[in-house]
Parts: structure tokens; sequence; C-alpha cells
């Protein structure tokens, strides 16, 4: 295997600075010296395969796990040292769902906006803002339980960006959507780095969700295989596209692309 660098070059601090980070789950190692840095206002993928280790990794990142090995920080602060500067920074869209599903949309925000020290007035206005950002406006009083798999999805997008982090971390999002809501989806996040300058962090395994201009970092079986801009990471390995640089670089013969729900 080889490991592509390509980055340009990175302002102090990075949104996100991983530095050779590990992670096993008893003997089993399943990230080996991970590190990669992002800077602010990008959207950049993690993209890896099932089983690569991005929701491990994010776990670390959002210090639901400890990091026993290496170093994360986020906008300079460690997340060891410092968490709750660190994930005050921090918004997270989490792979399974995590609406409470008896509580309205209104319920399930203002919940997590209380738990950020933000106070009712405010609250409720950032609520209808984002809400109405994202075409949800018309559910606000409607439960979580009514809504489809990319209303809900929408919800939680909405609460991860409820305390305006500028750092906004995506696990696998666009799972089990269908085409048109993944692409909804993926344009919504797109402008929020456009309009707000937010760093977006994206995991996902379908190579269709990655644009030439975004910067990649490929994950494969615990370690980093490449990070920088797609096309210079497309170029370096001499291949046609990110599907085809994936293919060279982990050995891997065919990469999902997600013409539908994946
Ligand atoms: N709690 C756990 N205990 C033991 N092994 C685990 C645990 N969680 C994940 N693993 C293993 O760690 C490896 C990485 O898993 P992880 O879920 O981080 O990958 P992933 O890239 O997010 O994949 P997916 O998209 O399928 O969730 C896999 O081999 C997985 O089986």
């Amino acid at each position: 295997m080889q490991h592509v660098k390509a980055n340009d070059a990175v302002s102090l601090p990075a949104a996100l600075d991983v530095s050779a980070v590990n992670h096993s789950y008893g003997q089993k190692q399943v990230l080996s010296d991970v590190s990669f840095s992002i800077a602010p206002g990008r959207f950049t993928v993690l993209l890896g395969l099932n089983g690569a280790g991005k929701t491990t990794l994010f776990s670390l990142i959002s210090h639901l796990y400890n990091t026993r090995r290496g170093a994360i920080r986020i906008f300079g602060h460690d997340i060891s040292r410092e968490p709750g500067e660190a994930l005050r920074l921090l918004g997270i869209v989490f792979q399974a769902r995590t609406l409470d599903l008896d509580l309205s949309v209104y319920q399930n925000l203002s919940y997590h906006a209380s738990l950020h020290g933000i106070g009712r007035r405010e609250a409720v206005s950032r609520i209808k803002t984002l809400l109405d950002q994202i075409g949800m406006s018309d559910r606000l009083y409607d439960k979580a339980r009514s809504l489809s798999g990319g209303q809900m999805r929408r919800v939680e997008i909405v609460r991860a960006l409820l305390h305006r982090p500028p750092l906004l971390l995506l696990d696998e999002a666009t799972v089990g959507l269908d085409i048109q809501s993944r692409a909804e989806i993926l344009a919504t996040i797109r402008q929020l780095v456009v309009t707000d300058g937010i760093s977006v962090f994206w995991a996902t395994h379908l190579i269709d969700e990655v644009e030439d201009s975004d910067h990649v970092v490929i994950l494969h079986k615990g370690k980093v295989l490449a990070d920088g801009r797609v096309d210079d990471v497309v170029q370096s390995c001499g291949a046609n596209s990110i599907g085809e640089a994936f293919a060279t670089l982990s050995g891997v013969a065919s990469v999902p692309a997600g013409g539908g729900s994946q």
C-alpha cells in the first residue's frame, strides 16, 4: 500500500488536527497511527469502506472514547486536556438515529439547546431559523416518529448546529436514504460551508459523494492512505477518478458509488 500526501498549506490552528492516533478494541487494533489536519472553512470527506474505522475515529474526536495514544485538537484545543472548550466548537451527527421519537421536533431541539445553556427565547429563534433553512419549518410540533428518515436526519443536523459550532462532523449521514434525500442533504451541508464558513468532516463509503474540489482523507483498515485535495490525490496516483485512486491505494477492486439508498 502506498501513502499519498497531497496537502496544500494548512493555516493554523486547524479546525481538526489528528496526530498519531491509535485505537484498539481488546487485542484488535482498528486505528493505526492516524494523522491528518483539516483547514477551517472546508468540506473534507472521510472516505472509507465499511469497517475502515470511521465511526471509531468519530467516537474519539467527540470524546465518547478516550484517546489513549496520539492527540486530537479542535481549533487548537486538545480533546483530552480541554474537552469542554473543544466540544463547544463541535457539532456531530451520528450514523445511528438519535432523536427521541416520542417527543416533537421542537422538544428534541429545545432540550439540546438547554444542554448548551442557550436561553429559551434565543433557542426558539435559532430553531425556527435553522428549520427554515433546512426546509422543515412546517414540522416544528410534529412527533419525531412521524418524520421520514431524511426528515429525521435534517432535524439531527439542525440539532448539531444549534450551538453554532464552527466544526460539523457527519458520520454516514445519508445511509438508508433515497437518492433524492441523499442529494438534498449533501447539497444543504455543502451550502453551509459556503454561506456560514463552517468546516465539515463528512464520513462516507460512497464515492459519488466526493467532488474534485473537496479535500479527502482516505481511511482503509484503520490507516490513512491519502489526504489532500481530491484532484491532487487522483493525480498523485496516476488515476482518472477518486474511485480509481481509492482502488489503486487500497487494492480493493470496486468501490460503492451509491446510486440508490445504501
Ligand atoms: N465496540 C466494538 N468492539 C469491537 N470491535 C469493534 C467495535 N466497534 C467497532 N469495531 C470494529 O472496529 C472496526 C472499525 O469499525 P468502525 O465502526 O469504526 O468502522 P466504520 O468505518 O465506521 O464502518 P461502518 O461504516 O460499517 O460503521 C471494525 O472491524 C469493527 O468490527
